[in-house]
């Protein structure tokens, strides 16, 4: 506040592009039948450590887009900007977590993580990178199981991993595609609340994609509903107004909780039904 009350600071903060820029993106695939519009002029524009959730029914192209930001693929229109600066390859400014852990089996949760510091800081000493990775590992909560293998891991801890593997790096943005969608009721809320710690503490921005209303609400500060394929596109966008830290069970007392959450069922369920498929 201070710092931007200078007629300097504050011209120097006009001038600064926004964060995360996705700005009237189309992406259309080539098939045998003809070319298929995904996603048809997608404008959004994210803060520097905002937590996103995008929701929508399954096929809309959640993953297409959320692969245009980490760089796996590229827009056919329209250009994704992290910091004015087009997004065109993967970067480690843009980690991604999925749901599949995609974790080496044959390497332990430590070598894992170290593997990912190594290959993005290989000028940093090794005890450095050692600090790095025992770090990462102690924040998700994984000291005692370091030296396991992803074989002897449950679920819920090889995600423990992934995401320590993620912010080992240190990205700009964390990307997380469905993360908790192959886990139990119990380990995912368990995860929701240790994923919001994290966040708390490094500064990251989170795009997460996610089928379940109940966590982006918990996690979110906007969510992004998506219309239905073909040329999907952002049907609403709803900003989740509950202050942080937050206590699930006091949110759920909130009768505006419910509000959102029929509202976002309305949209999914109402608006943007899925017509049967026979
Ligand atoms: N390489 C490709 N070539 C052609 N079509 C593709 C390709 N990749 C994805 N699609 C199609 O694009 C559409 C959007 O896929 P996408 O995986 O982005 O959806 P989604 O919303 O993430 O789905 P889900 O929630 O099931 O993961 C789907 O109809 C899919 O079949």
């Amino acid at each position: 506040m201070q710092i931007l009350s200078t007629p300097d600071a504050q011209s120097l903060a006009a001038d600064l592009p926004p964060f995360l820029e996705i700005d009237r993106v189309s992406k259309i695939y080539p098939t045998p039948k003809g070319d298929a519009v995904v996603l048809d002029d997608i404008s959004l524009t994210v803060n520097e450590g905002e937590f996103i959730c995008v929701i929508g029914h399954s096929g809309c192209g959640k993953s297409t887009l959320l692969d245009m930001v980490s760089g796996f693929r590229e827009p056919t229109r329209g250009e994704v900007r992290l910091q004015g600066k087009r997004v065109t390859r993967p970067g480690p400014d843009r980690m991604v977590v999925f749901q599949n852990y995609s974790l080496l089996p044959w390497k332990t949760a430590y070598e894992n993580v170290y593997l990912a510091v190594n290959a993005v800081y290989p000028d940093k000493s090794k005890a450095e990178k050692t600090e790095i990775v025992r770090k990462h590992l102690t924040m998700v909560g994984l000291d005692e199981a370091a030296n396991k293998k992803p074989g002897q891991l449950s679920g819920g801890m090889k995600q423990r991993v992934s995401i320590a593997r993620a912010l080992a790096i240190y990205p700009q943005v964390l990307v997380l595609d469905e993360p908790f969608g192959a886990l139990d009721a119990i380990t995912k809320e368990e995860l929701q609340e240790e994923l919001l710690k994290i966040w708390g503490q490094h500064t990251v921005t989170v795009l997460m994609i996610t089928h379940d209303i109940d966590e982006a609400l918990f996690l979110a500060d906007r969510i992004v509903m998506m219309t239905n394929g073909p040329a999907a596109n952002i049907g609403e966008i709803m900003e989740v107004p509950f202050s942080r830290p937050r206590d699930r069970a006091q949110m759920m007392e909130d009768p505006h909780y419910y509000t959102l959450r029929n509202q976002a069922l309305d949209f999914l369920y109402g608006r943007f039904a899925l017509a049967d498929v026979e």
